[in-house]
């Protein structure tokens, strides 16, 4: 809290000391404390809600990834296990056909109808064509005009050298239709090499095959695409894409590497998608089913926007609630500090006591000025006694007497007033000693004292002369009160003097706007008693 610490400057002379503050300090002064609460707590709060939102979306969004991701996976792994089922299974029913075929190599027309009963027994091939061991078509079932012409294809050469089940690229047939070819060898009873049985597959036309991976329901964005083992599109919704290459597609790439699986990826057109590829064994094919991210997490977009309505209603009544709070622990330190600002105004006690402090800090503060408030009376009660009081006697001073009058004045206070002086006081100090003469002074005093009533008023007004001011006397009470003074100083012994004696002046009235006046005639009195010779009371004739 060192930073806090209020720091001074002096400025020379008494009281010239002003706070100095660091320049953060001057700001946060601007704030009064319920505005701190409320900026302390609106900032944890829009902190918390800023908080839970971004931890909400990044937990969401993983999520939604990781599902996205997994889908698409799941989806392009079933369509390679079903195409790789297709291509097998298509393989399995050439390789069970070839062994009749071949039976009728020597006869061109029978050897068209088991062709043609084969083409008819499925869907799985646009073409079927049998060729001879030099390359010659034999039977042809959509084609019948290749039938005797030799075809030069890359599929036929490698079908005729390599001898043994294929699977062909996709490639442009002569017909300029994009083309698939899967193949059987056929070998005669005596094993002799007599040609081959090649079934072709039309990409773009419908077949079983197109149907498996051509026909998509490309919702939310998704779709599939299949890319043959050189990396370049043969299934892709853009008939455009056909025959591009997509190798360098970090999951066409590892789909044309065997491996199967799910990756964010940006694709060769520079959008990031959340892909799942799957690889085909048999055509070493691709499958990538993916989807656009941003289509993908659109969805959380619009989550997090729902989210935000429900909690705006509760931020509103914790803002509501927050506000009212930093009123209600700011007010009871206002109110204290408005009332030490006026602590020396009239009733600043009882407010003070009457501020509701409801914790602790609070309390503790108006404790403390409290217990402030009570000493600083106190002080100010003994200063106020000490500066009314004759230091000598303890009886009430000049201040004291003026101060009595004063507020006998606004309640016009009948009184009577006894001017007393101690005769030849001069000589007694001057025979005995000041000392001596103290303690004379400080008997008499006692004896004022004692023979004073509760509310009778006793001062000294200075050297050997005392008052006395008896609310409600008349005079000639206060001439009988004064005759037994006179008796009683005259009848008291101070040690080491002679009998002593007093004169006294009595006056009574009521105290008005000039009290003083009252005074004076008593002090008249006191002279006249003098002059007829002292150990008298006199009273003033009004
Ligand atoms: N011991 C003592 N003497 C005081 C004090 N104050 C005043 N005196 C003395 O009181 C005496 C007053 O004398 P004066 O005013 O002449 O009056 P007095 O001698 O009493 O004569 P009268 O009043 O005429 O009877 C002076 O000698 C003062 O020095 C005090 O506090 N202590």
């Amino acid at each position: 809290m060192a930073s806090l610490a209020v720091r001074y400057r002096y400025h020379g002379g008494v009281g010239t000391f002003t706070p100095l503050f660091s320049r953060w300090e001057t700001v946060m002064l601007r704030f009064d404390l319920r505005r701190l609460i409320l900026l302390l707590a609106l900032t944890a709060v829009l902190l918390t809600v800023i908080n839970g939102f971004y931890s909400g979306y990044q937990v969401q969004r993983d999520i939604l990834i990781r599902n996205t991701l997994e889908a698409h996976r799941v989806y392009a792994a079933k369509v390679a296990y079903n195409t790789e089922v297709f291509l097998r299974a298509t393989q399995q029913n050439l390789r069970v056909n070839a062994e009749r075929l071949v039976e009728h190599m020597d006869d061109a027309a029978a050897l068209q109808r088991e062709l043609d009963l084969l083409q008819r027994s499925s869907d799985n091939f646009n073409n079927l064509v049998v060729f001879d061991e030099r390359g010659v078509v034999r039977a042809a079932t959509a084609l019948p005009q290749l039938i005797g012409r030799r075809l030069e294809s890359p599929g036929t050469h490698e079908a005729l050298a390599k001898r043994r089940a294929l699977i062909s690229e996709p490639y442009r047939a002569v017909t300029g239709q994009l083309v698939m070819m899967i193949s059987q060898p056929l070998f005669d009873r005596a094993s002799h090499y007599r040609g081959y049985v090649g079934g072709s597959i039309r990409l773009r036309e419908k077949n079983i095959l197109h149907g498996l991976l051509g026909e998509h329901y490309y919702r939310d964005g998704s779709y599939l695409y299949v890319v043959d083992g050189k990396g370049r599109l043969i299934f892709h919704h853009d008939p455009a894409r056909i025959m591009q290459d997509a190798s360098s597609n970090p999951v066409v790439a590892a789909a044309m590497r065997g491996e199967s699986g799910a990756r964010p990826v940006t694709n060769t057109r520079g959008v990031a998608m959340l892909a799942g590829y799957a690889y085909v064994p048999s055509a070493h094919w691709g499958v990538v089913s993916q989807r656009p991210r941003a289509q993908a997490l659109a969805e959380l977009d619009q989550l997090m926007l729902t989210m935000a309505q429900y909690a705006a209603p509760l931020l509103l009544i914790i803002v509501v609630v927050v506000w009212w709070l930093s009123l209600q622990i700011a007010r009871p330190l206002r109110q204290l500090a408005r009332e030490a600002a006026a602590m020396d105004s009239h009733g600043a006690t009882p407010r003070i006591e009457a501020v509701r402090s409801w914790y602790f800090e609070a309390q503790q503060l108006k404790q403390a000025l409290l217990v402030g408030m009570r000493a600083m009376q106190q002080q100010l009660n003994r200063f106020r006694q000490e500066s009314n009081t004759d230091a000598l006697t303890g009886l009430g001073n000049r201040r004291e007497l003026d101060s009595v009058l004063d507020d006998w004045k606004y309640s016009r206070q009948p009184f009577a007033v006894l001017m007393i002086d101690i005769d030849f006081f001069k000589s007694v100090n001057d025979s005995y000693g000041h000392d001596t003469g103290d303690q004379a002074l400080t008997a008499l005093a006692q004896l004022m004292r004692d023979s004073a009533r509760e509310g009778d008023v006793v001062c000294r007004m200075g050297g050997e002369e005392f008052v006395m001011l008896l609310p409600g006397a008349d005079a000639i009470g206060a001439e009988r009160v004064a005759e037994r003074l006179c008796s009683c100083v005259e009848a008291y012994r101070v040690p080491g003097l002679p009998p002593l004696t007093v004169s006294i002046g009595v006056a009574a009235g009521i105290a008005d706007e000039a009290p003083e006046a009252l005074l004076r005639e008593a002090d008249d009195a006191l002279y006249q008693a003098k002059q007829q010779g002292r150990n008298r009371v006199v009273l003033a004739v009004v």
